[in-house]
């Protein structure tokens, strides 16, 4: 659906996403955008008469540091970007009882890593990626991955068979040099083509406008963390390991005629908008003996591979392991896509390593390629996504996403002043399936047009709203200030029910957390279950009894609680696998990341680094800089 005054990106398929400035925002000739404006503006008028002129205002959003293509360039290091760190972390319900301190535990760090290893070497072993990988391969890997290997490989293969100066011309000689060849050959058909590398990419929260988005609303949004790696020989291998899911597929058995087809052929830096049925149909006799209840993320994993890759693609095997509840409104299935598809474009040459000296123009349009793909995938699970999981789970921070018309690619504005707000996020550990949903949305707007419209319509005020209040330098966590977007997310909430997308636990966590006055709540994602957040007020010691007695009433009827911060970055990758530093540095195999227990684990030996927490040597392809970047 087409609405007036939607902003359209260009549809040029090499061009960087098209962020709108905070110009064009102004400019946009929606009715709900000036309504809230002119709330917004009447608010902090009344709040702060000396300061908050509509001017200043507007000035603060015309960021002179944003350029005629979107792209953000801030004129300092550190310019006005309050990134928020952290993960999302599961409350520690000692805490709750009172009897210790709230612990923060990174338990439940929603974040999805995703293994990708060669089969048979680890990375210290590998050869000369030059020797045996596809021409295309060889032109846009990584520079540095390739400089390693292959001095790896010298390093490792040429002292040990190195025959003594002047001895070549001896038959003994010649033997032993004949054995070395055919040793060498033999090796490298053990040997990856590729170091075994790690991806990964985060949950998200809705604040505002989750449903409206795929009828053509705005909403606003959020996330929280991440991740993922590969393996292999002529086959490829998908472990979901949180799903026991695992297969191999002989790469070349895979039905490439189809996908190669000139009519279905689609090109890495295409945009690919709906799925070809021929295509899915194609791929049924490969997934047919899969019968695990989640297996469209397969559907996913093999659709994208087979437009991404070809009979010669490397064989691997990629290792999945996500710490986001799945199906709980947290985007699970967008930060697997986000993983799989930054994965495969990165193993085939296609996107490259964000090291230092890419340009954010360059950083852009590898993030738009990943993004795209992810859709893809996400469009193999959901059927009708509107695209906002994958595109917060690929560039990370808060941001403002619409989509109209979905022949166009969406709209999306990075939310430059985004404040951190105390949040509680409630899983209530009721499952749903957001097709489900969005479909019966869809069934009841079909049904009661007008009626649906007008409640879209509401949402789509509230989430202008919410958006101008929290993307504003006026912006302050207070009580207020906070009271004003907690109200916005009680009508969210509201509307959301009407639309029939709650539940009763989820009706019953707001029962229970705006009973006791210590905050607003509202469903996050698709609804049905799932996930709930809550803005906490702000409050001194009786508040902080108050929440430990609700969050140990939640546990007590079998929900979890979280504490979450919100913004951060997106995808990131960590190539080759290999944590510590200097002689300590060591490969994180396959193996050891299948071996550790539970979320905690992972994050002990994975975690990303994200904007100044967890583990260094992660890459992140970043449109913008981070404060202490
Ligand atoms: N850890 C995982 N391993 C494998 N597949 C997963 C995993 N997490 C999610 N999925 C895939 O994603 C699907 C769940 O997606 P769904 O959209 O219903 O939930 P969500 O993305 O968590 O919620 P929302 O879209 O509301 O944010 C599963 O059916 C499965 O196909
Ligand atoms: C319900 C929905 O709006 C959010 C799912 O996280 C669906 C979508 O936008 O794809």
């Amino acid at each position: 659906m087409t609405r007036d005054g939607d902003l359209l990106a260009s549809s040029s398929h090499e061009k960087p996403v098209k962020s709108m400035t905070d110009k064009e925002f102004l400019d946009i000739a929606s009715p709900a955008r000036q309504r809230a404006e002119s709330e917004v503006s009447r608010y902090y008028d009344a709040q702060e008469p000396a300061s908050g002129p509509d001017s200043e205002l507007l000035d603060s959003l015309a960021d002179p540091t944003i350029d005629a293509s979107g792209v953000h360039r801030p004129s300092s290091r550190g310019a006005s970007i309050p990134v928020l760190p952290g993960p999302l972390q599961r409350r520690d319900s000692r805490g709750a009882r009172g009897r210790q301190p709230a612990r923060k535990s990174s338990l439940s760090s929603p974040s999805s890593p995703f293994a990708f290893q060669y089969h048979n070497r680890r990375h210290s072993s590998t050869t000369n990626a030059s020797t045996t990988r596809s021409p295309i391969t060889q032109e846009i890997l990584p520079p540095e991955s390739k400089s390693s290997v292959a001095s790896e490989h010298l390093s490792n293969s040429t002292p040990p068979f190195a025959p003594p100066a002047g001895d070549s011309g001896s038959p003994h000689i010649r033997a032993r040099s004949a054995s070395r060849t055919r040793r060498l050959s033999y090796m490298k058909t053990m040997e990856p083509e590729l170091p075994d590398f790690m991806v990964s990419a985060p949950a998200k929260v809705i604040m505002y406008g989750e449903h409206a988005v795929v009828h053509g609303k705005v909403r606003c949004n959020c996330r929280s963390a991440v991740r993922h790696l590969p393996r292999d020989k002529r086959t490829v291998t998908l472990h979901f390991a949180d799903i026991d899911l695992n297969h191999t597929w002989d790469i070349e058995s895979l039905p490439w005629e189809f996908f190669s087809s000139p009519s279905k052929k689609r090109l890495h830096f295409d945009t690919v908008d709906s799925l070809e049925p021929e295509l899915l149909e194609a791929l049924n006799p490969f997934l047919e003996s899969i019968t695990n209840k989640y297996h469209s993320a397969a559907t996913a994993f093999l659709y994208v591979y087979l437009c991404l890759g070809s009979k010669h693609s490397p064989a691997a095997v990629f290792t999945l392991r996500s710490t986001i509840p799945i199906g709980a409104g947290l985007g699970s299935s967008a930060s697997i896509c986000v993983c799989l598809s930054a994965a495969m474009l990165l193993q085939s040459g296609m996107i490259i390593h964000p090291s230092a000296k890419l340009f954010e123009e360059e950083c852009a349009r590898q993030l738009k390629r990943i993004n795209d793909w992810a859709f893809v995938g996400e469009m193999c699970i959901h059927g009708n996504p509107s695209g906002v999981d994958n595109t917060v789970a690929t560039g990370g921070k808060a941001v403002l996403f619409r989509r109209g018309d979905y022949s166009k690619p969406p709209e999306v504005k990075r939310l430059e002043h985004f404040p951190e707000l105390p949040l509680m996020l409630v899983n209530t550990n009721q499952p749903r399936r957001t097709a489900d949903l969005v479909s019966n949305v869809h069934g009841l707007r079909n049904a009661h047009p007008t009626t649906c419209g007008l409640m879209l319509d509401a949402i789509d005020n509230v989430t202008a709203e919410a958006m101008m209040l929290l993307d504003n330098k006026h912006f302050r966590p207070d009580d207020s200030h906070l009271t004003r977007l907690g109200e916005l997310v009680r009508i969210n909430h509201g509307l959301l029910v009407s639309l029939g997308v709650s539940h009763p636990k989820l009706e019953r966590v707001r029962q229970i957390v705006d009973g006791s006055g210590i905050g607003w709540t509202k469903l996050t994602g698709a609804g049905g279950g799932g996930c709930a957040f809550s803005i906490l007020k702000p409050g001194g010691p009786v508040e902080q009894a108050k929440k430990a007695a609700v969050e140990e009433t939640l546990e007590e009827e079998g929900m979890v609680t979280y504490e979450a911060t919100l913004g951060g970055d997106g995808v990131g990758v960590l190539w080759p696998a290999m944590a510590g530093r200097g002689e300590e540095r060591y490969a994180i195999t396959r193996e050891m990341f299948l071996e550790v227990k539970d979320s905690e684990g992972v994050e002990g030996l994975v975690g990303v680094r994200t904007l100044g927490t967890g583990r260094q040597g992660w890459g992140f392809w970043r449109e913008w800089l981070p404060e202490e970047a």
